[in-house]
């Protein structure tokens, strides 16, 4: 078992990571809590015991279940059942969940302990750790949220064995991400120290900047179009698919703006090929609507706003030319 600590003052958790790390949850429960409210799907074949009283409550799979309408649904179970402030949320599943739950835990009772045992890759490398917790919009993706740290999370490997081959290649978006955020040649490492690898990643940059005023932004790489990419199709794509589009266009807008050269543009589709990954954007999404989105991503205060690889690694650049975004769509159109 590896233990990634996230350091947080006195909101600091650990994040356990190995095989079979599951059935060490009980040692995450924060000594007050007497029940625990278990979120979770019912596509998600992993049982936990907390080893306190405990409850299901399911919701739905999919984007559409990303929503506050799930979140009213969860918080009216909690308080039907009488779950308190002492007591606690686990979310067992994906991104989806541990966000979802994470979010409804941070507004049920105004913030009640959460921990995150998540069972997808994507979720065990980026989701489930750096407590940023929300819900979609019908104008976007994860425009209502909360920071909100978990007491504890597990990143049991063991349960990535029934995801589906989409679900795990949707996780290697983020992990080609971690690629251009220092991690470097990741996969020549097994899969346990991978998986801690990326979490110590994101531990150091939420450690350094929790609640996203600055440099956290870097975790956002490939995000802006990769959202955009993702709403406007409606979800065909799965996120990780659309931050690999984005990551791919975030590197031509970043060569578009002198800030790194052809090898390291041909580095990201390199990335990107190896996982299998899509590179350009879907046929029928329009150029108006992906820039209304991209316009409205949460970074963009001051003009259009992407993380960008350049000389001094991703950095945030703001007050992008419009007009430059546009034709660098044009240009990883014509790519296909
Ligand atoms: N909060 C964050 O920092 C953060 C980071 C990255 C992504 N996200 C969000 O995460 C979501 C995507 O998460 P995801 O990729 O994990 O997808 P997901 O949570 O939608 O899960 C994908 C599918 O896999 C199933 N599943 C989960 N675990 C399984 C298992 N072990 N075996 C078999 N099936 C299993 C689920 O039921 C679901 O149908 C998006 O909403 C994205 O915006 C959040
Ligand atoms: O943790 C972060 O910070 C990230 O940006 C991680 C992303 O992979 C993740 O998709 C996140 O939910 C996106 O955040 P958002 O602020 O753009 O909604
Ligand atoms: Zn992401």
């Amino acid at each position: 078992m590896i233990t990634v600590p996230v350091a947080l003052g006195d909101r600091s958790y650990r994040v356990l990571v190995g095989d079979g790390a599951r059935h060490d949850l009980s040692t995450l429960v924060p000594p007050r809590a007497r029940r625990a409210a278990i979120v979770t799907q019912p596509g998600v074949p992993v049982d936990v015991d907390p080893g306190i009283e405990h409850r299901t409550f399911t919701i739905g799979e999919g984007e559409a279940a990303k929503s506050l309408a799930t979140v009213e649904e969860l918080c009216s179970g909690f308080a039907r059942w009488g779950l308190t402030r002492a007591d606690l949320v686990v979310a067992v599943g994906g991104g989806l969940v541990t966000d979802v739950a994470g979010f409804a835990a941070a507004v049920y009772h105004r913030g009640i302990p959460v921990v995150h045992v998540s069972t997808t890759l994507l979720g065990q490398i980026d989701a489930a750790i750096g407590g940023k917790t929300g819900v979609n919009l019908a104008e976007g993706k994860n425009l209502v949220g909360a920071f909100w740290q978990p007491a504890g999370v597990v990143c049991d490997t063991e349960v990535l064995a029934s995801l589906p081959p989409r679900e795990m290649r949707s996780g290697l978006g983020e992990l080609a991400k971690y690629h251009f955020l220092g991690g470097g040649e990741l996969d020549a490492l097994p899969l346990d120290e991978r998986v801690a690898a990326c979490v110590a990643i994101k531990a150091e940059v939420v450690a350094s900047d929790e609640r996203e005023g600055g440099r956290r932004a870097i975790l956002n790489y490939g995000h802006t179009l990769g959202h955009a990419v993702e709403i406007a199709g409606g979800f065909d794509l799965r996120h990780g698919e659309a931050v690999a589009v984005g990551l791919v266009y975030a590197a031509e807008l970043a060569h578009a703006l002198g800030r790194i050269d052809d090898a390291r543009v041909a580095e990201h589709r390199r990335v990107v090929a190896a996982y299998d990954l899509p590179s350009t954007i879907p046929e029928g999404l329009d150029d108006d609507t992906l820039m209304a989105a991209v316009a409205r991503d949460k970074k963009a205060l001051d003009g259009l706003t992407f993380a960008l690889d350049g000389p001094a690694g991703v950095e945030v650049v703001t007050g992008v030319d419009p007009d430059l975004v546009r034709r660098t769509l044009a240009r990883v159109r014509s790519a296909r």
